[in-house]
């Protein structure tokens, strides 16, 4: 008898064990059992800015801007930067990169916290240099406007470009200009980026082979911006790094004067397309992994909400460092310390700051519009006191003793 009670007892208790799972099922089920991607993300779970980042630096893509955001990083955390060896001033570019290209790599090895410097991409050099967890990332742009842009810039370097009347002259018939034996000095002139990646720029477009090599890129890359996308670049690169906003703001460096960029008429844009055929694949296919990975993580609500504050703040900025409030002319800089390179028929743009900075502010400032060479050297010199200093031809930022006294105060 009491036997059997108990035995009642149990399956009553089993029954209500069972409802209170099969109620908890379903309440969770309305309510969503797993977390999204996105929920993942967005949960307030702290993270830690990641610190060992490699940058490949692409042509005519915002690099440079992309440059001095991560050369910012670097002082703002006391990295150690994988910086060209004596007088380079690029890794070696357009040589396959070699972890000997790199400044004191014999005794620092596997160690560098970043590296974003020009290079010709080779993944096994690279890993030597950097550490183990590093965070690969890259930056690609239309291939219709980085071949107008790369036309000006090296019209007088690049054989094809310089024995071509213009831009659209060239893309209707760009066999006539672009000769084999030339292939080394002609890299910019068509699929500039593939190169970039460490490809052959003229190599067939067939189906099996870009397929192969956008996995190998997928491999060896975590994410790949894009430069027409530039802010929204920069707030996806935020999440992934787990950076503040503010190690994202820039100000756009490298860019040309309006009356230096040639219009391409509408059958030079789709000639670019065919002509670069392997750079357009490789642009279409990292385009929509770029917006993909946007909807998966941070939502198209929240980049709209995070695009509006980077440029809020980009703007405060703007009216507390330049003085004319945007970019100027090459003869309208006037401290030459602060000139871009320039190159080719392009006149590239620099600023001007504001006379009335206090120290702390000018500093900042001048950081954010530092050009690419400017900055090499300045790093260069900060990270690797007794070597020679890297030759640039350009005047000072900084007088010798407020340059010490730049060298010895933290950030
Ligand atoms: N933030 C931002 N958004 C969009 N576009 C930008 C940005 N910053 C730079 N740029 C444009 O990028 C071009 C320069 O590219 P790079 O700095 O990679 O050139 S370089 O290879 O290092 O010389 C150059 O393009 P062109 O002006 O068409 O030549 C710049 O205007």
């Amino acid at each position: 008898m009491a036997r059997r009670r108990s035995e009642r007892q149990c399956l009553i208790f089993s029954l209500c064990l069972g409802l209170i799972f099969l109620s908890g099922f379903f309440h969770m089920k309305n309510k969503k059992i797993s977390k999204s991607p996105k929920e993942l993300l967005m949960s307030s779970m702290p993270c830690r800015a990641k610190t060992n980042v490699m940058f490949l630096k692409t042509h005519k893509t915002a690099s440079s801007t992309v440059l001095n955001i991560m050369f910012r990083f670097v002082e703002r955390y006391n990295l150690t930067v994988a910086l060209p060896a004596d007088q380079l001033v690029h890794l070696g570019y357009p040589k396959t990169f070699l972890a000997h290209f790199v400044e004191d790599f014999e005794t620092i090895g596997q160690n560098y916290n970043i590296m974003c410097n020009h290079l010709r991409f080779n993944p096994s050099e690279v890993r030597k240099v950097m550490a183990e967890n590093t965070f690969y990332f890259s930056i690609l742009r239309n291939p219709i406007p980085l071949l107008e842009s790369s036309y000006i810039y090296y019209k007088d370097t690049v054989p094809a470009f310089r024995i071509s009347k213009n831009v659209n002259v060239y893309l209707a018939s760009p066999l006539e200009y672009y000769y084999p034996e030339n292939y080394k000095q002609n890299i910019y002139a068509r699929n500039i980026m593939w190169f970039d990646f460490g490809y052959d720029n003229n190599a067939v477009a067939n189906e099996k082979y870009v397929q192969a090599v956008l996995k190998d890129i997928e491999k060896n890359f975590h994410l790949i911006l894009i430069a027409d996308y530039f802010d929204e670049s920069m707030i996806l690169l935020k999440h992934t790094l787990c950076w503040d906003l503010d190690d994202v703001i820039y100000f756009k460096l490298n860019s040309r004067s309006q009356d230096t960029v040639q219009t391409l008429t509408p059958e030079s844009k789709e000639r670019i397309k065919t002509w670069c055929s392997l750079d357009w694949k490789l642009y279409l296919h990292f385009n929509q992994s770029f917006w993909n990975r946007i909807e998966e993580t941070i939502g198209l609500t929240l980049l709209e909400k995070e695009v509006n504050l980077l440029r809020t703040r980009q703007k405060e900025l703007m009216e507390t460092c330049l003085l004319d409030q945007e970019a100027v002319g090459k003869d309208y800089i006037k401290d030459k310390a602060l000139l871009p390179f320039q190159s080719g028929s392009a006149n590239i743009l620099g600023y001007n700051l504001r006379q009335d900075l206090d120290n702390r502010t000018l500093r900042t400032c001048q950081k954010m519009v530092m050009p690419e060479l400017q900055y090499t050297s300045y790093l260069y010199s900060l990270q690797h006191p007794h070597k020679k200093r890297k030759r640039l031809g350009l005047p000072s930022l900084w007088t010798s003793s407020q340059e010490k006294m730049q060298l010895s105060t933290p950030n």
